[in-house]
């Protein structure tokens, strides 16, 4: 009765289910495997620049900060009549700055008049992708995730059709290096259709390269105080 039990003892039987390891063919190549030691590699180097970047924003004085916000806000002004038809209509999603991030809540305030629904981003779940809450300049922000500020748990969940990104660092491929949740991947790979997606910086954070990984999604476009670039638009 309890045959199965002694069987196990012989060599090369199995105490568990055996693996299909040996049925994958030895030839068997995914594109999307990354070596590990190099994965490793290059989150060590992400790491160390995120700080770099972050402390190089840091010591940007309030005058340089507020003038460089202010230049930006007008590139993406520009950017979203020229390109975006002024996005009359449509749901921008935003951030609340934090971290030195460049603020563009005047321009918001103003889109908000003009027309544009505006949204912001709240890590609900974490390692999930980000919630979309609609954004009024009367609306009553509370302390979400990370202390960001965040919409109340009443104010309407929405889909952003165009997203801004804010930017820790960025490259000429248009890739980001966020604060490295990976919550902006994580968040564009879910959104069906996915929004058309702005990255937000100053013009000092650019790398030569991100290393850009299997999961990092380059943005459609990257506006600095200096302009728009990298510009990827459909049609
Ligand atoms: N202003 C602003 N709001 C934003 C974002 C942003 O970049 N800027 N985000 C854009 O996505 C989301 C929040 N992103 C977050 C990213 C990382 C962590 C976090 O806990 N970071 C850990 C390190 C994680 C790690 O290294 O694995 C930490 O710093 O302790 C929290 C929130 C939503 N709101
Ligand atoms: N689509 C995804 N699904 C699951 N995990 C993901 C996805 N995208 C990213 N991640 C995870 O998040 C981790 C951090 O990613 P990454 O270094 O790109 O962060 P980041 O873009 O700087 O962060 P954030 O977007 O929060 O500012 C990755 O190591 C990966 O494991």
């Amino acid at each position: 009765m309890m045959e199965d039990d002694h069987d196990t003892q012989r060599p090369g039987a199995f105490s568990s289910p055996p693996c299909f390891a040996a049925a994958v063919a030895p030839d068997y190549f995914d594109p999307l495997m990354v070596d590990p030691e190099q994965a490793r590699d290059v989150a060590r180097w992400r790491k160390s620049e995120r700080q770099r970047l972050r402390a190089e924003r840091q010591a940007l004085s309030i005058a340089e900060r507020a003038a460089a916000s202010a230049a930006l806000s007008n590139r993406l002004r520009s950017f979203i009549a020229e390109h975006l038809g002024g996005a009359y209509g449509r749901c921008l999603s935003a951030y609340w700055p934090i971290k030195g991030e460049p603020d563009l809540r005047p321009l918001l305030a103003e889109l908000h008049r003009a027309g544009v629904g505006i949204a912001l981003p709240l890590v609900e779940i974490k390692k999930a992708p980000l919630v979309f809450r609609r954004w009024t300049p009367e609306t009553r922000m509370v302390r979400g995730d990370w202390n960001i500020p965040v919409p109340p748990p009443d104010a309407p969940k929405v889909k952003p059709d165009i997203a801004l990104a804010p930017l820790v660092g960025w490259d000429g491929e248009g890739y980001r290096l966020g604060y490295g949740g990976g919550y902006f991947d994580r968040t564009l790979a879910a959104l069906k259709p996915r929004p058309f997606t702005i990255g937000i910086g100053f013009q000092s954070s650019r790398l030569s390269t991100i290393f850009p990984q299997p999961h990092d999604i380059a943005l459609d476009v990257i506006v600095t105080e200096t302009g728009a670039q990298v510009i990827r638009l459909a049609g």
